[in-house]
Parts: structure tokens; sequence; C-alpha cells
């Protein structure tokens, strides 16, 4: 089954038609919603078994995706090499002899302290110059057997109560004589369906979002897990001064004062704030708020200074079209995590079902260079890359190009300038990838990317704005949301520069990294 994650549409393998699921708003009243559920943000009794009715339906619909296809009469699967991180090989003419694309590097020598040459983009094609770096080839293994090794066994409650039981019995045969660890919470009186409350706090964000329970993927529910964890610290920052400033009763303006407070700690940006606080203030004028209702109120606001681009035409969905070449030029400066950006992005596309290929356009440094071949072995994504030192950026993009064309590939992911030392080379070289795209993929679907580090704060602010100007960006990417416990900065991202944030990263692995979505940030942020 194919989960697109782009789209969070759930295709599976088979002809059974699938309800296409409307991209979902954040905004949960303009989505359906249980009707008992529209008002209140505090589920009554009767709601909290809505959603746990919700919940086994997504529990019991996850456990038949895990169960093993039918057997039926398969054509063979193509055998699929799943290679781990090891050092690529650069192609050269002495490399023995590989069916890929090998070009005879050329070997450009700059002087010191001059940018090189711009090359003139001539109409003949050019003598290519990038090599095609192929991860090198594991001892063959269907992907079943290295899923098996790589895919973390089910969690506790996502397997059967048998396999639960199996799992005790062989702890306690190992098990070091202990204190049986108090059962967590359980949110289900049903022996047979133990859930424990993060489960239910995916299942209810997914609920309110109008997702129905057969169309939830178990990993849909792992990342929001990752989420929730991720923003720990923001959310209780936020939470306990929140619920002790609410918690007062009806909100007055010393609350309001408190709250504005508590939103600059938080890296919201001054502008976002004055936004929240004026909101606020109106509310209050017009009715009082108790605390579940100011809270509700708050994720209202937040929620729609994140969706504002949206309003201004940006896109909701951010997806490569299929069976068509997009573009995704990622920008940024280095330490962003630019590179793990683009091998995260490269993987999510491979899962999701999508041709993807990766050029290292980033020639300023050949280490960064040899990260983004690292990252393409993880994500089993071929780049292309120059091996010469410091070499044009366009020419390298050239290639990765033809090579794109040659492979109907659907998502060339090009990795580009990381410094910001100087604005104006910085937008000439963007300018010339541009050029270099249109004249060699006039067709094509291009996307710009800026990666922030979310740690940076208020900082990252200035960085962004000068990429902005520079580099015609559709959206960002902010990283590192799980180092920082100051995930507001995303409300100023949005505020200060009117670009929709695309992706989050809540970690250093491969999987920690998914489409953003502001109802589940703001309810990460804010639930509990
Ligand atoms: N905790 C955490 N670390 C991250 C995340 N994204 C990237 N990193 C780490 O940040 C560091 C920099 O990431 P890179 O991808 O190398 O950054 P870059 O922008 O390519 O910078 P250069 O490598 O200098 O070109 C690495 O140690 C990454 O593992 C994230 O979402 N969370």
């Amino acid at each position: 089954m194919v989960f697109n994650w782009f789209r969070r549409q759930f295709n599976e393998k088979t002809d059974q038609i699938q309800e296409p699921q409307t991209e979902v708003k954040a905004e949960p009243e303009t989505v359906e919603k249980p009707p008992e559920t529209a008002e209140s943000s505090e589920p009554a009794p009767q709601i909290a078994e809505d959603y746990l009715q919700w919940a086994k339906a997504a529990y019991k619909n996850i456990q038949k995706q895990q169960e093993p296809e039918p057997e039926v009469e398969p054509e063979p699967e193509p055998e699929v090499t799943v290679t781990n991180e090891i050092e690529p090989t650069v192609l050269t003419p002495e490399t023995p002899e590989v069916e890929t694309v090998v070009e005879t590097p050329v070997e450009t020598v700059q002087a010191e302290g001059t940018e090189p040459e711009p090359e003139p983009i001539t109409e003949s094609v050019p003598e290519p110059t990038a090599v095609l770096v192929e991860p090198q080839p594991e001892p063959v293994v269907t992907v079943s057997e290295t899923e098996a090794e790589t895919l973390e066994p089910l969690p506790f409650w996502a397997v059967s109560a048998t396999e639960r039981q199996a799992r005790l019995e062989r702890l306690k045969e190992t098990a070091i004589e202990e204190e049986e660890p108090e059962p967590s919470e359980r949110a289900s009186s049903d022996p047979g369906m133990e859930f424990d409350q993060m489960f239910m706090w995916s299942a209810q964000v997914l609920a309110d979002q109008g997702r129905r329970p057969d169309q939830v993927a178990l990993e849909e529910i792992t990342w929001l897990q990752k989420l929730w964890k991720a923003l720990g610290r923001t959310r209780r920052n936020l939470l306990n001064q929140l619920k002790s400033i609410v918690g007062q009763g009806p909100l007055n303006q010393q609350a309001v004062d408190e709250i504005e407070s508590m939103l600059l700690q938080a890296d919201v940006g001054v502008a976002a704030t004055d936004r929240v606080i004026e909101a606020l203030q109106s509310k209050l004028r017009q009715e009082a708020l108790p605390p579940e209702q100011a809270i509700a109120y708050l994720k209202q606001i937040l929620r729609g200074i994140l969706e504002e681009p949206f309003e201004k035409g940006y896109p909701i969905t951010f997806a490569p079209e299929k069976d068509t070449l997009n573009i995704w030029l990622v920008t940024g400066v280095n330490g962003a995590g630019k590179t793990t950006t683009i091998g995260k992005i490269a993987h999510l596309a491979q899962k999701s079902d999508y041709r993807c290929l990766i050029a290292a356009g980033d020639t300023f440094r050949a280490a960064a260079v040899d990260q983004v071949k690292v990252w393409g072995d993880r994500s089993g994504v071929e780049v292309v890359a120059n091996p010469g030192k410091n070499t044009d950026p366009a020419a390298v993009v050239y290639d990765a190009i033809e090579a794109a064309i040659a492979r109907n590939t659907e998502l060339l992911i090009i990795d580009t300038a990381g410094r910001l030392q100087n604005k104006k080379n910085l937008m000439e070289e963007l300018n010339k990838i541009r050029r270099v795209i249109d004249k060699r993929a006039p067709g094509a679907t291009i996307e710009s990317l800026l990666v922030l580090d979310s740690t940076l704060g208020q900082n990252g602010l200035r960085q962004a704005e000068v990429f902005s100007e520079v580099a015609q960006l559709s959206g960002v990417v902010l990283t590192k949301l799980d180092g920082t416990a100051k995930g507001g900065v995303a409300l100023a991202i949005v505020q200060q520069l009117g670009l929709p944030i695309r992706f989050i990263g809540v970690g250093e692995s491969i999987e920690d990294l998914r489409p953003f979505s502001s109802y589940e940030f703001i309810e990460a942020l804010l639930s509990g």
C-alpha cells in the first residue's frame, strides 16, 4: 500500500476505489465534524466515547493493513536492492563498467577568489560534467526482509492481544525481577482494546479533521506521536502558563497581558503576538470566555495566522504532480539542515511512489556534495554530482535535468548555495539555475524551499528575509523543532514573510520530516 504523504491520501495498490480525500483545511469548522463536537473543545463523556469508537475502528483498520497480503500469484516483484549508508563511489571513467551515465569530469581550476566564469549555455549540448552516483549495491536482499530489519517492531498498542501477551511472556522470561510498571492510563475499559493516551490524542486530532477511521494509516499515527513528543518542551512552557492564566476565570486585561509575554517568550515574534492579543481583546469585548473556550479560541487565532498565506494564493497542497517533472530548489544557510532535509524529502518522495533524483548543486564545499551523496544512499535516491571542486552549479543542474528527463523523473531536488555572505552572488547563482531549467525543462513545475533552523528563533527571521528577497520562495521547511522550546517561531516566520510552512523536521533521522499541518501543529502545542 502506498501512502502519499504529500497528499495524505491512501492509495491501496488494488483497484479498490479510494474516495479521494479532500485536502483537509486546518480549520476544523470547515470540515464535517461529528455534530456534538462542533462547539465545545472539551469533549463531554459522550464525545470521548465517540473518539473511542473512532479509535477502535482506526485501530482495527490499521491491524488489517498490517496483515500480510493474501497469497495470490503476484507477478515476480523486481528484486530491490536496499542500500544502507555506505561510502558512495564517484563514477569515473576508470570505474568498472556500469550502466549509468558516466561523464569525463572536467577539472576546472579557478584563480583564487574569482567566481567561476559562467559557462555560456550554448544551444548544443555541452560536454556533460556531472557524474551520476548510484548507491553501491549491497548483497541483494528482498525489500520485505530489509523492511523487517529496519522497521521498528509494531508498537505495543498496534499488535493483537495475543501478540501483546506473547511479548509480555518473552519479557518476563528475560526481565529482571522488577516491580510491574503501573499500566499507563487506559483510554478504554475494553481489555481487548487498550490504547495509550498518545494513541487517543492522535485519533482525536485525525477525527477532528474529518478523517474516517478506514482512511488512517499506521504511519500517520506514528508521525503524530513523534510530533507530540518533539513539541513537548514548547507545549509545557505554553500550556502551564496558559492554564494558570485562563484558569483565573473569564479572560481579563491582566490575563491578556500575561498571554502576550508568554507568546513573546515562545518566539512568536512581536507582529504575530500583536495580532493574537488584538483578536483576544476584541473577543473579550464581545463575551466572557471560560478557560476551555479561551484556549480553543487562541488555537483558532494561531491557526488563522499559519494559514493566512493560503488566503493570499499559496496552494494548500504542496505535492509533486505525478508523471511530470517537478523541480524543487532547496536553499538555506549551511547548518540549517538543508542536506538532511533533502534526504528526508527524497525518502518521503520514494515512499510516496514518486521517481526521485537529487542534484548536488551546492558545489562551494566538496564536503557538502559528499554529504548529499550520503543522504542519497540513505534514501535510495541517485545523486547527480560533479567531482570537481567549486564547479559551476548550473552545469550540475544541466546534467541533472538531462538525467531526470532520461529517467522520467517526477521529482528532481536541487541542493543550492548554502552561503549568504554575498546576496548578489546568491541571487545570480539562483537566477542562473532557473535559466538553465527554463532552457532544458521549460515544462517543469519549479518550487523553491527555504530551510530554516527553528532553534535560531528571531535570528532565523533575518536570514529568511534575505533569502526571500532573492529566491522567489514557495515555502519554508522548519527544522530542529525537537531541539527547541520555542516552536512559536513558526508563527513569526509566516507572519513576517507571508510564506507557508511546507515541511517540519523533528529529528535527525530520515523519518523525522513530514508535510506541515497547521491544525496538528497547534494541537500538539496547546493540547493536553
Ligand atoms: N535535532 C535535529 N537535528 C537536525 C534536524 N535537521 C538537521 N539536523 C542536524 O543539523 C545538523 C546540520 O544538518 P545538515 O543537513 O548537515 O545542514 P546543512 O544545512 O546541510 O549544513 P552543511 O552540512 O554545513 O551544508 C546535522 O547534525 C543534522 O543531523 C532536525 O530536524 N532535528
